[in-house]
């Protein structure tokens, strides 16, 4: 029987990330002057990468974006995010504990997330929590990435676990479906990055807190989707 998996979103489930986000998205758009994002128009942007990110924020203040332009902006802003990992990031308040629950139940665990997997290994490791994880995948681990179900699978398959025997915790739209397309039970938080409730989005279950995540419940969620 292969061992669970549990696989974890990055910004916005794991980590809040949002301010350090913030802070290199609003450096990079200074550099073609467009106005500062604030946080609240910050979480529609979240969830496609830093590309995407710089695209919806010169869309908002309808300004045009040319290739070369949006090339040199995303430089900035990773250039930016790079140096300053991990900043002000903080894993959520009972991150830690369930990672130990789900650890000490012999659970594998993997991070999934549309980051890309340079910065995401920097900031799991300045954050001391590289141990945890079998796998961590970027957008650009694979030629694929979230929305698009290989995504989470193939994470699952480099962690040694079965798709079958998976949960995904994530908090987006992106998340969620990503993890339906791949027929795998999704657990929304719903502190995440997301201008619509994440209800909205039909995951299998939300939760307000990592406390309410555990084994039993990843197990009854596994059970419940064969
Ligand atoms: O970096 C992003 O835009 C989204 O990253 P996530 O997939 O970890 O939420
Ligand atoms: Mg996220």
């Amino acid at each position: 029987m292969p061992r669970p998996i549990i696989v974890f979103d990055l910004d916005g489930t794991l980590v809040d990330t949002a301010p350090d986000l913030l802070d290199s998205l609003n450096h990079s758009l200074a550099a073609s002057d467009l106005a500062a994002v604030d946080e609240t128009g910050f979480r529609r942007f979240v969830g496609h990468g830093g590309r995407v990110m710089i695209e919806r924020a010169h869309a908002a203040q309808n300004k045009a974006l040319v290739a070369a332009e949006h090339d040199r902006l995303l430089t900035l802003f990773l250039d930016h995010y790079t140096l300053n990992i991990p900043g002000k990031s903080q894993p959520y308040p009972g991150v830690v504990a369930a990672l130990d629950r789900f650890q000490a139940a012999g659970y594998l665990m993997a991070v999934c997330t549309n980051k890309y997997e340079a910065n995401s290994v920097a900031l799991i490791g300045a954050l001391g929590l590289s141990n945890y994880f079998a796998a961590i995948c970027g957008q650009d681990t694979f030629a694929f990435r979230k929305p698009d179900p290989r995504h989470l699978t193939e994470t699952i398959r480099l962690a040694g676990g079965d798709p079958h025997s998976a949960v995904m915790v994530g908090d987006s739209q992106t998340d969620i479906d990503t993890a339906k397309a791949a027929g795998i039970p999704v657990v929304a938080v719903d502190f995440g990055y997301t201008d619509r409730h994440v209800r909205e989005f039909e995951p299998t279950l939300v939760i307000s807190h990592f406390d309410t995540l555990t084994p039993d419940l990843a197990e009854r969620l596994i059970a419940a989707a064969r």
